[in-house]
C-alpha cells in the first residue's frame, strides 16, 4: 500500500442491496476520511450500516453509488489487488473449521492469503492462544475464536486492519491486552478501523470516531470534538469543609447547579462554556479538592440524540431495515 496522507475514503457512497422484490439502502450519501495511522471507530445501531462499509472498502462488494478508495486506489480499481493484499479483516461472524486445530486454521488462512506460514504460530502466541495450537477449534471457547480470528486478520503484517466488533466475547483482561496490541501496531504505522457497540471501551482510546445512524454519518470526530458539539455538561465533583461547600450555593457561575450534597462532599454540573468561570470560582472557596469529569462517550451518543443530531430509534425499528 502506497504512504498516503489516508489511509481510506469515500466519497458519496450509496449501498442498496435489492432482492425478492424488496430495497434496503444500507449505506446513504457516505463522507469519511481515515488518515494513515489512525485507530478509528464506527458507531451505531443494529442495522447501521458498519458491515457493509466494511465490505465495500473490501471490494466484497459493490456501491451503488460514489467513490471508495484505499491507500489512495480505487477498491476494485487496477491498482487494488495489490492494495488488498495489505488489508487484514476480522468479519463480524467468522466461519471456523471445527476439526481444524489453532494453528492448522492460520496455516489455512495464511495459504488463502499468501502470507508466510512462518507467522502463524508467532501470532497465536501473540493473542495468546500459543498453549491452545494444537486443539481442535472444536473445544475453543468464543473468546478464544475471536482471539484466532484476531490472529488470521494479523498474517501479512496489513497496513489496514478492519475489525468488525472485534471483542465481543473477550473478557476485561482481553479486551485490555487486545488494545494494547493496537496500540503496538499503530505505532508501527498500521492504519485501524473497529466497529463496536461498547462505548466505554472506545472513549480512551481511538482517535477518532464516525456514528452511523441508518447508513448515513450524522457526526464525526475526536472523542473530545464530538463532547464539545454534544453539549453535555461537565460535572465537577468537590470536597472541603461543608462551610466551604456551603459557602459556594448562590454564587455559582449561571447554569452551574448541585447535582449532589453530602456534607464534605458535593457533585456540580456545569455547562462548558461555564467551566473556567466556575473553576475561577472553585479556586478562591478553600476547598481541599476538585475533579472535573468529562461526559462519556454514551452521554455523548444520547446528547447528539437529544439535540436532534443523531435519529432515535425505537426498539423494535432498530432492527428493521430502511425500505428506500
Ligand atoms: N446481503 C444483504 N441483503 C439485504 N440486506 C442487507 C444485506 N446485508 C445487510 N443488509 C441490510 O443493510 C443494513 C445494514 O446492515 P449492516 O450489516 O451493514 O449493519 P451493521 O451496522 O453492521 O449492524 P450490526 O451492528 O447489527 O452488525 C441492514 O438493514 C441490513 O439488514
Amino acid at each position: 500500500m502506497n504512504a498516503h496522507a489516508e489511509a481510506l475514503a469515500l466519497h458519496g457512497v450509496g449501498k442498496c442491496y435489492r432482492g425478492r422484490g424488496q430495497t434496503v439502502q444500507a449505506l446513504d450519501g457516505v463522507d469519511l476520511a481515515v488518515p494513515a495511522g489512525t485507530l478509528f471507530a464506527l458507531v451505531g445501531h443494529n442495522g447501521a450500516g458498519k458491515s457493509t462499509l466494511f465490505k465495500l472498502l473490501l471490494g466484497l462488494i459493490e456501491p451503488s453509488a460514489g467513490r471508495v478508495t484505499v491507500g489512495g486506489a480505487d477498491v476494485g480499481g487496477r491498482g487494488f489487488r495489490a492494495v488488498r493484499r495489505g488489508i487484514g479483516y476480522l468479519p463480524e461472524n467468522l466461519v471456523l473449521w471445527d476439526n481444524l486445530s489453532g494453528v492448522e486454521t492460520m496455516r489455512f488462512f495464511a495459504r488463502l492469503k499468501g502470507a508466510d506460514a512462518t507467522e502463524c504460530a508467532p501470532l497465536l502466541d501473540r493473542v495468546g492462544l500459543g498453549a491452545a495450537a494444537s486443539r481442535p477449534v472444536r473445544g475453543y471457547s468464543k473468546g478464544m475464536r475471536q482471539r484466532l480470528g484476531f490472529a488470521q486478520a494479523l498474517l501479512g503484517e496489513p497496513r489496514l486492519l478492519l475489525l468488525d466488533e472485534p471483542t465481543t466475547g473477550l473478557d476485561p483482561l482481553a479486551v485490555r491486552e487486545f488494545y494494547a496490541e493496537l496500540d503496538a501496531l499503530r505505532a508501527r504505522g498500521t492504519t485501524i478501523v473497529v466497529s463496536s457497540h461498547i462505548l466505554a471501551e472506545l472513549q480512551e482510546r481511538v482517535d477518532a470516531l464516525a456514528l452511523l445512524a441508518q447508513g448515513r454519518v450524522h457526526a464525526q470526530g475526536s472523542v473530545q470534538a464530538l463532547r464539545e458539539r454534544s453539549a453535555q455538561p461537565l460535572r465537577v465533583q468537590i470536597s472541603g469543609v461543608p462551610a466551604a461547600i456551603a459557602g459556594l450555593a448562590g454564587s455559582l457561575p449561571a447554569g452551574v447547579r448541585f447535582v449532589a450534597r453530602d456534607g464534605e462532599h458535593a457533585l456540580l454540573e456545569c455547562p462548558r462554556p461555564q467551566k473556567m468561570a466556575l473553576l475561577a470560582r472553585l479556586a478562591g472557596a478553600g476547598l481541599d479538592d476538585l475533579v472535573v469529569r468529562e461526559p462519556s462517550l454514551e452521554d455523548v451518543y444520547f446528547g447528539l440524540q437529544q439535540g436532534g443530531e443523531l435519529p432515535v430509534l425505537a426498539p423494535a425499528t432498530a432492527r428493521q431495515e430502511v425500505q428506500a
